[in-house]
């Protein structure tokens, strides 16, 4: 029997406020902070208390009734343009993701249809809670298509957190794996501890074991010695901004795998709602790379480990190009062997 996993959701709107999930103090620390102003939530994303390309255009979502709400209490019937400073900033915070502009666009529509006259923050309440929802909708969707491309006792790696932590709920890449576990698919799962950030280490080998599904957490460095011994059928990963010919934005080491993962014979499933896909991007290279702080890679823990003032290079996110994926997984359907014919094919039929 499908038992249907009501699986964490980090981004809760309650009391006229909004609520994260702290993912920085993961997976020891369960703390939730509390934001009633966009620029702390836009904050918040800059500094990870929220991460996950679909969980940072929710909560831009909520930051924007935010947003309207302070515009509309300080400049009345001129908040439509009061509140837009507020949007450029929450919009700057993080600029890989493409589900940040895609959320705050799509709350910006609605503000230009409401009435200067009155308050905006019921409407564009109603439209956060609806996108919150529809996300989740997508993942259990997505879950589905994925694990219906797995055989039985599917052996899979997946790297950072593309779970319910990293989207409103149950998750991308670990949704595919969350319904190929409940359909009896999934015999075991790598986890990659995905430096620097170490998504994977602290947030997905806490959302598998919280479920009992069969993990090993491994070093990223381990993904190549997995996949020369034979073991692996799958790389199962999450992603950031997909271009229109299917080239994907996702977690640095990500093309790595892929470059790994051909050479082996292994195959490689990105997993995304169409809310990631960027259709005026012709191609991969065209994908705005976050460049992060220095002491992600510099310190652990707060612990520093490389000298005082060394140079760092620490982009966050690598570009794999569509010939090295073999399906595209989305809520409107699954590309297989992914190329900007496909994907207009995808755009215009859906599922
Ligand atoms: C559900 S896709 C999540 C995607 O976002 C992660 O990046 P970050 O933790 O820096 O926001 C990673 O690329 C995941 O695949």
């Amino acid at each position: 029997m499908t038992r249907l996993l009501q699986t964490i959701e980090p981004i809760l709107w309650r009391d006229e406020q909004l609520h994260l999930l702290d993912q920085r103090v993961l997976p020891h620390t369960e703390k939730w902070l509390t934001y009633h102003d966009s620029d702390a939530v836009a904050e918040a994303i800059k500094l990870m208390v929220v991460r996950g390309a679909p969980a940072i255009g929710v909560t831009a979502a909520y930051a924007v009734v935010l947003a309207a709400r302070e515009a509309w209490f300080s400049a009345g019937e001129n908040w439509k343009e009061a509140v837009e400073p507020a949007l450029k900033r929450l919009t700057s915070s993080r600029p890989t993701a493409v589900n940040l502009s895609w959320a705050i666009e799509r709350m910006k529509q609605a503000c230009a249809s409401l009435s200067k006259y009155e308050s905006p923050e019921p409407v564009l309440l109603a439209l956060a809670d609806r996108i919150q929802q529809e996300d989740i909708k997508a993942n259990r969707t997505m879950g589905q298509y994925g694990a219906d491309l797995l055989d039985n006792d599917s052996i899979v790696l997946t790297h950072c957190n593309a779970g319910a932590l990293a989207t409103a709920g149950f998750g991308t890449a670990l949704g595919v794996i969350r319904q190929g576990f409940l359909d009896g698919k999934i015999e075991h799962v790598y986890v990659d501890e995905t430096r620097p950030w170490l998504q994977g280490s602290r947030l997905t080998a806490w959302e598998l074991m919280q479920e009992g599904i069969p993990m090993t957490l491994q070093a990223d460095v381990a993904a190549g010695a997995l996949m020369a011994s034979g073991r692996l059928d799958w790389v199962i990963v999450g992603a950031d901004r997909i271009a229109s010919n299917g080239d994907t934005a996702n977690k640095i080491g990500t093309y790595s795998l892929a470059v790994l993962a051909k050479y082996h014979g292994v195959k490689v499933m990105v997993v995304a709602p169409t809310t990631t896909i960027d259709w005026l991007l012709e191609n991969g290279s065209l994908i705005p790379i976050e460049q992060r702080m220095s002491s992600e890679v510099s310190e652990i823990g707060g612990h520093v480990i490389a000298p005082v003032e060394v140079p760092v290079s620490n982009p966050a996110f690598d570009v794999t190009p569509a010939s090295l994926i073999d399906a595209i997984v989305t809520e409107e359907g699954v590309v297989s062997n992914p190329s900007k014919e496909k994907m207009q094919q995808l755009k215009k039929e859906g599922k």
